[in-house]
């Protein structure tokens, strides 16, 4: 479903501080399968994320989705590529405070222009989704850590994207708010979401979910192994 072909990236190039990011990366992911990458701190993990999920361009190599060569799209194809395929669920969360729960998960589906009264309906019934409801009107800086964690894989799933990336999702999280992310991934899996996560955790990368282990080193793949 997604093919990395020998992605590079180079910050400042051209710069005495040109520093490469990632060299020769390239993958293939299965629609529906879960595939963790893995590697330490600086390997490269939240740079390769960024292009493949249409943040970020490579600047070698090529992505491919659904056959589709994507990475020389012009801009705005791409945005509308990344907000109709791809969910993203980030380290810090990244909800915006003074806003409430519902607006934060209503977000994302602005620019795609459905009627309000049907987007909020839906952004409630997602929120519902992870038993959230109550919570609908509250400021997100007055949530619990688990519902704030709750409100941005609700907010990931609002278009109903095919593909969910998540950036180290359990950095910030005790041991059982880590296993009921986990579980939540696992219903997504079910649900028939292709599921990207990088991570540096034992609890997301020694799990039972993962169809496929990347595994980077020093901005190169290491080694990939496919779990039975
Ligand atoms: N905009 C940038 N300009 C220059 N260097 C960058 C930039 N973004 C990332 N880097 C460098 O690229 C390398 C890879 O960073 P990246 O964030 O992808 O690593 P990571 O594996 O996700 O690390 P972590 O687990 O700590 O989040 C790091 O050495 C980082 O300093």
């Amino acid at each position: 479903m997604i093919s990395a072909r020998n992605i590079g990236k180079v910050f400042n190039q051209g710069r005495p501080n040109a520093f490469t990011a990632l060299k020769e990366v390239s993958f293939d992911l299965q629609r529906r399968e879960t595939t963790i990458l893995k590697g330490p701190s600086g390997s490269g993990k939240t740079t390769l994320l960024g292009i493949v999920g249409c943040m970020a361009r490579p600047t070698t190599g090529r992505i491919f989705l659904e056959e589709r060569e994507i990475t020389s799209l012009p801009e705005r194809f791409l945005t509308d590529i990344r907000r109709r395929s791809f969910g993203f669920i980030f380290q810090q969360f990244n909800l915006i405070r003074g806003m409430t729960a519902l607006e934060n998960v209503m977000i994302p589906a602005y620019p795609l222009g459905e009627r309000h009264a049907e987007l909020k309906r839906r952004a409630l019934a997602t929120l519902d989704l992870f038993d959230l409801a109550a919570k609908a009107e509250a400021k997100v800086e007055w949530l619990s850590g688990g519902e704030a964690q709750r409100v941005a894989i609700a907010r990931a799933l609002i278009n109903d994207p095919s593909v969910i990336i998540a950036d180290e999702p359990t950095a910030h999280l005790d041991l059982r708010l880590s296993e009921e992310f986990m579980a939540i991934m696992r219903r997504l899996k079910a649900d028939g979401k292709t599921l990207i996560l990088a991570s540096h955790d034992p609890i997301v990368y020694d799990s039972d979910l993962a169809d496929r282990v990347v595994e980077l080193r020093d901005g190169a793949v290491a080694g990939s192994a496919e779990r039975a």
